[in-house]
């Protein structure tokens, strides 16, 4: 089966202080072509640094990643900043979107730095996907909307749109609905299902057992370390949700969750 993404060993340290926090410690795990991953665990466990390790965001200590079929753990960062725009997308708890531009604009914004935006023919091009993404999320309704006139589930969605514009061959979240209400999560989960069933891979941190019980699998991270993890298989309709979310929290709480 096609690997997306090979994480072999990983460790992370961070200095703070003089003191040593061994964040990550020898993490493994593996995520194929298509997948939909959840990692969970307690709050300091290590999940967010684990996203930001294995994207390139941040610096691995020991321990390699393979992502799409190349080691990314020795890339500059600027090699590293090229394939976090061309072939990731990021979506976060905390939006990140730019005030001073409509909803429209901060979608296509980093698409027009990416090799497509380069050109006249390839800006018409992401114009045109943006407005394809914006009807599939259904929110062209809010394109010239300024970032502050939208709801939470909205700014949400148009985040995935911006997220996608790029047409990433994988996509991390960060807590995508921990700010947002029980409806909005909901909208937000069913559209990264249906990305995922177009053929996204996706690996999304959680605390959340709702959003996780979407997933086809769930990690579970404590002290740095994976320390099982759960196979859902693929969420198929609404009437399974009940017996997921009732096998995941128990799982859960063999865990120590
Ligand atoms: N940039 C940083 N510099 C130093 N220490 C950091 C940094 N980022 C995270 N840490 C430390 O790494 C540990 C794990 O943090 P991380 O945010 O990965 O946990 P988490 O499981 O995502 O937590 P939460 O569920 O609360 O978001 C914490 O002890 C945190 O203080």
């Amino acid at each position: 089966m096609n690997q997306i993404l090979e994480v072999k060993d990983l460790c992370k340290t961070y200095i703070v202080n003089k003191r040593q926090n061994n964040v990550l410690r020898n993490v493994n795990f593996n995520l194929t072509q298509g997948e939909f991953v959840a990692v969970m665990g307690p709050s300091g466990s290590g999940k967010s640094t684990m996203l930001y390790t294995v994207s390139g965001m941040d610096h691995l200590t020991a321990g390699d990643v393979i992502f799409n079929g190349r080691s990314i753990a020795g890339f500059s960062d600027k090699r590293m900043s090229e394939i976090r725009l061309n072939e990731m997308g990021f979506v976060f708890q905390q939006m990140h979107m730019l005030r001073n531009l409509s909803i429209y604009d901060n979608i296509i914004v980093s698409a027009y730095h990416s090799e497509q935006g380069k050109t006249r023919q390839g800006r018409t091009k992401i114009n045109d996907y943006a407005l394809e993404l914006m009807r599939k999320l259904d929110i062209i309704d809010i394109a010239d909307n300024d970032i502050t006139e939208v709801s939470g589930g909205q700014l949400q969605r148009a985040c995935i749109c911006r997220a996608l514009i790029n047409r990433p061959k994988m996509l991390f979240a960060d807590e995508p609905t921990g700010s947002l209400n029980s409806k909005a999560s909901k909208e937000v989960m069913e559209e990264m299902v249906k990305l995922n069933r177009e053929g996204t891979s996706i690996l999304l941190v959680t605390h959340d057992v709702k959003v996780a019980a979407k997933t086809d699998k769930v990690l579970y991270i404590m002290d740095g370390n994976i320390k099982g993890e759960y196979v859902l298989g693929k969420y198929l309709d609404e009437a399974q949700m009940k017996e997921r979310e009732r096998a995941l929290n128990s799982w859960l709480l063999e865990m120590g969750w």
